[in-house]
């Protein structure tokens, strides 16, 4: 549709990347003709956008890239939003599970999610049932959907669910696992609140997370995560510094993991810290200015990104710059510098990144720096420049590295001296 209102009025568009389908169909058994249509709509946004939107460094320089057409000068990264309950709900959750549980004054292990295969709750129930010590010493609360009766529930759900029930009775674990059957947002916060105070952890054991939305939950309530590391989820731990990635198909790598947190509480105290400081940017206010700034640059590029051909301004100078704590780092100097180039047409300006060309342009735009006519990235490997006036994409310079292939005098010795 968008691209439909683009073609005919000219109105470029957006296309924020979501959940996209060529890594949920790697993770299934059977591709069926839904999954197919949805991957083929995907490719003709992903080709046509005048720029999209994507939440993580792995969805925008992993996921989309992987779609034939996709261009990394049209991709951006915002880190979406998350919302926390100030007000405690820690006694309506405490009543949500209490049924279930022998000592509920035990740390909780939660996890929440969606009752799909992907999710891979499975594996949380084997790696506690696996571990005398989680089991005598945890309590298990997996929050994965709203039940209603087998008949009216979609088959993956119920298929999902009695796959879970079957693994608690195989492992007995009845007395120190809660499953609730409904439950609303404040059950959501009080959950997490009452694992954060139980000095608990989350799980998220995804085959695949595309973002991981619940593991940036958890870091904003003080929760340490243990988390798939495929997806999403690998930017948001790294850089939230809350937890730890595991291998989602071994039981064992996520029971080790859950217990490192749990028993060494110096550690937990630290990723509990550390969630809850680093969540704090992930506001949706922060998101909306992003995006507004990536809306204006594909409606009106700001002329400083046509630098490189400026109207009626010959090129004298060209200013090569390093980007982080060079540009970065002075609110009030990176406002006088965006001024200066403003007023100096005659300046070509360059950056040259070990950063990614996502991860440079986040940066700046999170600075309120100008989009340079050039950009040199990832460690000087990549050179690329504005391609297509008027619409904020960039082009690669792929002739240097041709080039560098062609004249190449040095021979790297072999690896196995270097390391
Ligand atoms: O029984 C449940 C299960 C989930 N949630 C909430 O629903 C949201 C779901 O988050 P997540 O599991 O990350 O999302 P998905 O439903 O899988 O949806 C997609 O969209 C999310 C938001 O972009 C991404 O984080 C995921 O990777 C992507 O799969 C979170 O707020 C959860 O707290 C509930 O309230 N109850
Ligand atoms: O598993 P899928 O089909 O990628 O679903 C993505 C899910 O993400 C959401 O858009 C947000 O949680 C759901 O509405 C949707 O079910």
């Amino acid at each position: 549709m968008a691209k439909a209102v683009r073609d005919v009025f000219g109105i470029p568009f957006i296309y924020t990347a979501h959940s996209l389908g060529r890594d949920k169909a790697a993770s299934l058994d059977v591709i069926d003709q839904a999954m197919n249509s949805r991957i083929a709509e995907e490719i003709a946004a992903i080709v046509s956008a005048d720029a999209i939107v994507g939440s993580s460094r792995d969805e925008c320089e992993r996921q989309l890239l992987a779609y034939p057409g996709a261009r990394i000068g049209t991709i951006h990264r915002i880190t979406p939003g998350t919302r926390t309950q100030a007000i405690d709900h820690r006694a309506k959750a405490q009543v949500l599970i209490a049924p279930f549980l022998r000592d509920p004054t035990r740390p909780v292990i939660l996890a929440i999610a969606r009752p799909v295969w992907k999710k891979n709750i499975a594996a949380l129930v084997e790696a506690f049932g696996n571990d005398p010590h989680l089991k005598a010493s945890a309590n298990l609360v997996i929050v994965a959907g709203q039940r209603r009766n087998a008949e009216t529930c979609d088959t993956e759900q119920s298929d999902v669910f009695r796959d879970l029930v079957e693994r608690i009775d195989a492992h007995d674990l009845y007395g120190s696992v809660a499953y609730p059957k409904h439950h609303d947002d404040e059950h959501i916060a009080g959950l997490y609140q009452l694992a954060a105070s139980s000095r608990g952890v989350f799980v998220n054991p995804a085959l695949i997370e595309p973002y991981g939305l619940t593991v940036v939950e958890a870091a904003a309530y003080g929760l340490p995560v243990v988390a798939t590391r495929y997806g999403g989820t690998v930017d948001t731990v790294t850089e939230l510094g809350h937890g730890e990635l595991v291998d989602p198909r071994s039981p064992q790598d996520i029971a080790a993991a859950i217990r490192r947190l749990l028993d060494d509480s110096a550690y937990w105290d630290q990723c509990a810290a550390n969630g809850q400081s680093n969540a704090q940017a992930h506001t949706w206010a922060a998101f909306a200015d992003q995006f507004t700034t990536i809306a204006r640059s594909i409606i009106a590029p700001a002329a400083i990104t046509t630098a490189a051909e400026p109207i009626g301004v010959a090129p004298r100078y060209l200013l090569a710059c390093d980007l982080d704590n060079t540009l970065t780092g002075c609110a009030a100097g990176a406002a006088k510098f965006r001024k200066m180039l403003e007023s100096r047409p005659n300046i070509v300006f360059a950056v040259a990144t070990g950063r990614s060309l996502v991860e440079a342009r986040r940066l700046m735009r999170q600075w309120d720096l100008p989009e340079p006519a050039v950009w040199i990235t990832d460690v000087g490997t990549r050179i690329y420049w504005p391609g297509e006036y008027g619409r904020g994409k960039t082009r690669r310079f792929r002739e240097m590295s041709r080039a560098i292939g062609r004249q190449r005098k040095f021979s790297p010795p072999p690896i196995g001296s270097m390391v």
